[in-house]
């Protein structure tokens, strides 16, 4: 199967693999069995062999797999072993916290420039990186190199940023923006809705 048709589920537990993976490393340990990656992870050992397989990595029976390899493997799969450039379109509240959190550097994303509309905050520094104005969006695209980018602007900005990013050639958006948004042909967004997760525990913490 090839990475780029992966199951959306399998999809979403390889970052956990990454982060076993890293954590058995860092711990000396150089081989790792399914049962063990299974019960770091949180999931089922079939289930973490099933979507190695699918990645068409297998470990030796008795041994178990060598964990470098595997997480190198990993990720590659998720394109992780290059450095991914990042805009951050809005630079308020939101923002400004995702561009200064350092756990992103550490995972292999830079935030190369944020974006933003307002002259208050336009041509200041969020650790170090420059707020651009949103006018220059496709020149910030260009001249950075960012192939993803982080919509954090007010509900009824984002179709337009949105748009003007696929205009840019960003392919890839994680927005932040509560909302149906039209996904334009050839990007990949993935929604954050804080407020609906919450929504979704007060079910389980309230009872009937
Ligand atoms: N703050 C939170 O905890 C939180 C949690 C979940 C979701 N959200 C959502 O994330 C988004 C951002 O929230 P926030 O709290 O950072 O809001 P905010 O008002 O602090 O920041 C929004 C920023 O977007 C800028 N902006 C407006 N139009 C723009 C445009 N066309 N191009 C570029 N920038 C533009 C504004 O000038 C502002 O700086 C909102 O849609 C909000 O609903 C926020």
């Amino acid at each position: 199967m090839s990475e780029r048709s992966l199951p959306p589920p399998t999809l979403e537990r390889l970052p956990v693999y990454v982060r076993v993976l890293d954590d058995l490393a860092r711990h000396g340990e150089t081989t790792a069995s399914s049962s063990r990656v299974a019960e770091l992870a949180g999931v089922a050992p079939a289930q973490v062999r099933k979507d190695l397989s699918r990645l068409g990595t297998y470990g030796t029976r008795g041994v178990g797999y060598d964990v470098a390899d595997l997480a190198a493997h990993v990720r590659r799969a998720l394109r992780l072993s290059d450095a991914h450039r990042v805009i951050v379109v809005g630079a308020g509240h939101l923002g400004q916290a995702v561009a200064r959190y350092g756990g992103l550097r550490a995972r292999g994303f830079e935030v190369v420039a944020l974006t933003d509309v307002d002259p208050a905050v336009v041509g200041r520094s969020v650790d170090g990186v420059l707020v651009r104005h949103e006018d220059d969006l496709a020149e910030v695209v260009a001249s950075t190199g960012a192939t993803l980018a982080v919509l954090a602007v007010p509900p009824g900005a984002a179709q337009g940023t949105l748009d003007a990013l696929a205009a840019a050639g960003v392919v890839s958006v994680l927005s932040f923006v509560p909302g149906r948004l039209t996904v334009p042909d050839g990007m990949a967004v993935r929604v954050v809705d804080v407020a609906a997760e919450l929504q979704i525990l007060s079910f389980y913490a309230s009872s009937p």
